[in-house]
C-alpha cells in the first residue's frame, strides 16, 4: 500500500473508532464493582428506550424484570470471580413498561475496575420462540382437557405470558353461558369495546367466544393474533369432542327411543341399590313389567305407533314411581322399576297395581285408540334373592306366571 494510502486508512480508521460506541448496533455498558453503570453508548436508547444519561449513574439492577433479579445478581458474582460470560439471557423491563430480551457478552476488568458488557436485543427471536413453545402447551393442554373450565384455566396461564393480557371471559352458544372467566372485579364489561372477542369455530360452526381483556386491544402483532386463533381454533377441537363424548357417553347408557336408563346403567343402579339396601338393613323391590301381546300393535298400526306406545308407556311408568327410584328399559317391551326403602311386599304390590292401572289407561295415537296391558312380577331384596341373578329370575318369572294367567282368564 502507498505511503498517502497507509495515513488516510490511518486517519479513517482512528475517526471510526473514535466514534465505535455511537456506531454500534448492542448496547456497550460499563458497570462500577456494586453495579452503578459508568457508561452506556447510544445504542441504549433503541434497546431500552432511555437516553444514556438517563441510565448513566443509576444501578443496572433497577432495569432488570424483578423475576430475572436473582439469577441475573448471580451470574454477575461469576463475571466479577473472572469467568467470562457469554450468551446469557435476561429480560429488562424498557422505558414504556414492554419486556426486552437481552443476550450479553460481559467481562471483569480487574485494572479498570469494570464490567464491560455487550447487550444484544433478542425479543424478536425469544417471542418467536416462546410463541412456539407457547403453541405447543395449547395444544398438549387442549389434548388432555376433560372439562372446559379447566382448558380455559390453562388457556389464560398460558397466554398471559405471551401476550398482554389482563383477564378473560368465554361465552358459548346458545345462550352466551359464561363457561369461565378471569376477568378483574373492576375491568369493563367484556362486551363493550376495548375488548378483543376470538370466535370459537369447530367444523365450520360458531361455538362461542373468547374475550380478552388485553393491555392494547388494537394493536396486537400479527403474531399475537395467530396465536390468538391457534388457542381459539384448539378450544374449538376440545369443545367438539367432549360434546361428541357427552352424546356417546349418553348413548351408551341410556335408551334413544324412551330417553330411559338402558340395561346397562341398569345394571350399575341395581348393583348400588343393592349395597344399600344392605347397608342401611332395609328392603328394595323389582319390578319387572312386559307389555302384553305388544307385537299386535306393531303389526295392526305400524312400527311407528309402537315406538309412541313404548315412549308413553315409560312416562306413565315414570310417573308412578319416586324420583329416587329408577324405571330402565331392558328390551323391547320389557321395563323394570327398582324400588327402594319398600316396607313389605304389600307396599311393592300396591305400586305395581299402580303401573298396571295407569299403562291400562286407553290412549289416543295417531288418530286410534289404543288400551296397553302389561304383566308385571316382582321380587322383594332380600327374601327372593341377595345378587342382581337371583332377583332378576325370580321377577321374571313372577312376571310369566302373571302373564300366563292373564291369558288362561282372556281364553
Ligand atoms: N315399535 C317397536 N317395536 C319393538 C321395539 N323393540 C321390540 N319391538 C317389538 O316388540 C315385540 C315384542 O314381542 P313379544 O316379545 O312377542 O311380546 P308381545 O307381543 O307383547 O307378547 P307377550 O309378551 O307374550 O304378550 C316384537 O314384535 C318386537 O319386534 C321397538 O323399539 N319399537
Amino acid at each position: 500500500m502507498p505511503k498517502d494510502s497507509r495515513v488516510l486508512y490511518a486517519r479513517l480508521m482512528t475517526s471510526a473508532l473514535e466514534r465505535l460506541p455511537e456506531l454500534l448496533l448492542d448496547a456497550v455498558f460499563m458497570v462500577e464493582e456494586g453495579g452503578r453503570i459508568a457508561f452506556v453508548n447510544p445504542a441504549c436508547r433503541a434497546i431500552f428506550g432511555y437516553a444514556p444519561e438517563e441510565m448513566i449513574g443509576r444501578v443496572i439492577l433497577d432495569f432488570i424484570h424483578p423475576d430475572d433479579k436473582e439469577r441475573t445478581i448471580a451470574e454477575m458474582g461469576h463475571v466479577l470471580n473472572g469467568r467470562p460470560g457469554l450468551g446469557f439471557e435476561n429480560r429488562y423491563l424498557r422505558k414504556d413498561g414492554s419486556v426486552a430480551h437481552i443476550m450479553w457478552t460481559a467481562r471483569w476488568s480487574p485494572q479498570d475496575r469494570l464490567r464491560i458488557g455487550v447487550a444484544r436485543d433478542v425479543s424478536e427471536r425469544k417471542m418467536a420462540e416462546l410463541r412456539q413453545a407457547g403453541m405447543l402447551s395449547l395444544a398438549t393442554a387442549a389434548h388432555r382437557a376433560e372439562a372446559l373450565p379447566e382448558l380455559f384455566r390453562a388457556f389464560d396461564e398460558i397466554l398471559r405470558d405471551l401476550l398482554p393480557l389482563r383477564g378473560m371471559v368465554v361465552v358459548l352458544q346458545p345462550g352466551e353461558r359464561v363457561a369461565y372467566a378471569s376477568a378483574h372485579e373492576d375491568a369493563a364489561p367484556h362486551e363493550a369495546a376495548g375488548w378483543r372477542h376470538v370466535t370459537l369455530p369447530a367444523s365450520g360452526i360458531a361455538f362461542g367466544e373468547m374475550r380478552l381483556d388485553l393491555q392494547r386491544p388494537g394493536a396486537l402483532s400479527a403474531q399475537e393474533i395467530d396465536l390468538l386463533e391457534f388457542a381459539a381454533g384448539q378450544a374449538g377441537a376440545v369443545i367438539e369432542r367432549l360434546a361428541l363424548h357427552a352424546d356417546l357417553s349418553h348413548a351408551a347408557r341410556y335408551d334413544e327411543l324412551t330417553g330411559l336408563p338402558n340395561r346397562r346403567l341398569f345394571q350399575d343402579r341395581i348393583l348400588s341399590a343393592i349395597a344399600r339396601c344392605r347397608r342401611g338393613q332395609s328392603r328394595g323391590a323389582l319390578l319387572f313389567i312386559d307389555l302384553d301381546d305388544f307385537k299386535q300393535v306393531n303389526d295392526e298400526h305400524g312400527h311407528l305407533v309402537g315406538d309412541q306406545l313404548l315412549h308413553a308407556i315409560a312416562r306413565r311408568i315414570t310417573s308412578c314411581v319416586r324420583e329416587a327410584d329408577t324405571v330402565a328399559r331392558i328390551g323391547g317391551d320389557e321395563f323394570v322399576a327398582l324400588l327402594e326403602n319398600v316396607a313389605d311386599l304389600a307396599q311393592a304390590e300396591a305400586v305395581a297395581g299402580k303401573i298396571r292401572q295407569v299403562i291400562a289407561t286407553p290412549l289416543a295415537l295417531s288418530g286410534r285408540t289404543l288400551q296397553p296391558h302389561a304383566s308385571i312380577g316382582i321380587a322383594l331384596y332380600p327374601e327372593h334373592g341377595e345378587v342382581i341373578d337371583q332377583l332378576m329370575r325370580h321377577a321374571d318369572q313372577a312376571m310369566y306366571a302373571a302373564k300366563a294367567l292373564r291369558k288362561a282368564t282372556a281364553a
